[in-house]
């Protein structure tokens, strides 16, 4: 066996010493921040703060960097914390998220923004439109596809009648949990409360082992978490977050029937970013009724190479059987290639509205 190098003592003393470093390092970055802001307030009026680009790309370069022990996720949510921290000292961020309080929405706004930004649970995603749209709060965060469930038409129809852009993307890993009160046992579970969209992700394991349990939906999982509070014969299907906040115990953890389980979160505002290095477009398209409209859709993307990551069809609702397309695809609106798509895509189409050129979720 070999001798540890440092005692107990010694160690302790090392990381007191590199604590110092790490405060003094910290503080000083965090002054770099402050002067950011004066000179985005000197030369900009209505000076904009929060820069997804720049932040994509501290995020990535630190994951680059990191050579553990720690992995880079790790790492890069460190770091997110100090951004956050640093962007609440320019101006403290106000996000409105899909609540109520406990939602993947509000962790997904958090997982994004980091835990200094102040988030505001919303009833509904049209209002977290409204309030962005009004100036309330500076951004927005609302789900738009899962893995496992396909897309959230609500988010998308939202944007036909929208000018808010797409400043950013972030992808959340959904576990489910079974949850119950303290005192619940499990023989006793005879009502299961959920979000309609969780029990479909968690449908063949509640077939497998809770097969008589009545399924109650309810508006969202949070709210499936506050009912059981209460309820010693009820459990809730929800997440980390609702467990937390109202104090659950977990009969079971990740009672998702996929492990690859995900939901896709945008995040809307009014500005437009900047090249990040590796970004994604989304675009609104609505095309003429013609044969052979879809396909003069699609070829300009083909012959310019251009990846599209998602296409969804959706009514267009101002006329009968008029259809726009949802079209996400890699790369940003300022370079070239994408530039010269678009254009071709222009002459084709009724109309285009390019919903934002953002950067593709870091974390
Ligand atoms: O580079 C900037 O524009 C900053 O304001 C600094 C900083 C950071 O802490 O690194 C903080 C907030 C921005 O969203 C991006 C980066």
């Amino acid at each position: 066996m070999t001798e540890p190098t440092l005692s107990l003592e010694a160690l302790r003393q090392r990381i007191d010493a590199l604590d110092n470093d790490i405060l003094r390092l910290i503080s000083e970055r965090a002054a770099c921040a402050q002067q950011v802001a004066e000179i985005k307030a000197e030369h900009e009026p209505g000076a904009v703060f929060y820069r997804p680009e720049r932040e994509a790309q501290v995020l990535r370069r630190i994951m680059e960097l990191n050579q553990g022990p720690l992995d880079s996720e790790e790492m890069a949510r460190l770091f997110r914390e100090i951004m956050s921290a640093c962007l609440a000292l320019e101006q403290p961020v106000k996000v409105a998220y899909l609540g109520p309080e406990g939602t993947f929405t509000q962790q997904a706004a958090l997982k994004h923004f980091g835990e200094s930004a102040i988030s505001l649970p919303m009833a509904a995603i049209d209002e977290v439109f409204r309030e962005v749209e009004a100036g309330a709060v500076n951004y927005g965060v609302v789900p738009v596809e899962n893995s496992t469930e396909g897309v959230i038409n609500h988010t998308l129809d939202s944007f036909m009648d929208s000018g808010l852009r797409i400043c950013g993307e972030v992808v959340l890993r959904i576990h489910h949990h079974l949850l119950v009160a303290e005192t619940t046992r499990r023989d006793k579970v005879s009502r299961i409360y959920s979000h309609p969209q969780s029990f479909a992700q968690c449908r063949k394991w509640l077939d497998a082992h809770f097969p008589q349990a009545e399924r109650v939906p309810v508006s969202s999982n949070a709210e499936a978490a506050r009912l059981v509070k209460t309820e010693w014969h009820s459990a809730a299907i929800a997440g980390d977050m609702a467990a937390k906040l109202y104090g659950l115990a977990k009969l079971a953890e990740k009672i998702e029937d996929r492990p690859d389980n995900s939901t896709r979160f945008l995040i809307i505002g009014n500005q437009d970013v900047p090249i990040s290095g590796e970004d994604k477009t989304s675009l609104v398209v609505a095309m003429r009724n013609q044969p052979g409209a879809l396909h003069g859709l699609l070829e300009p993307f083909h012959r310019h190479q251009i990846d599209m990551t998602r296409l969804e069809t959706r009514p267009s609702r101002t006329g009968v059987w008029n259809y726009v397309f949802f079209i996400d695809f890699k790369g940003h609106r300022e370079e070239p290639r994408v530039a010269a798509m678009l254009e071709e895509v222009q002459l084709r189409a009724a109309e285009v509205k390019v919903l934002g050129s953002y950067p593709v979720g870091v974390l």
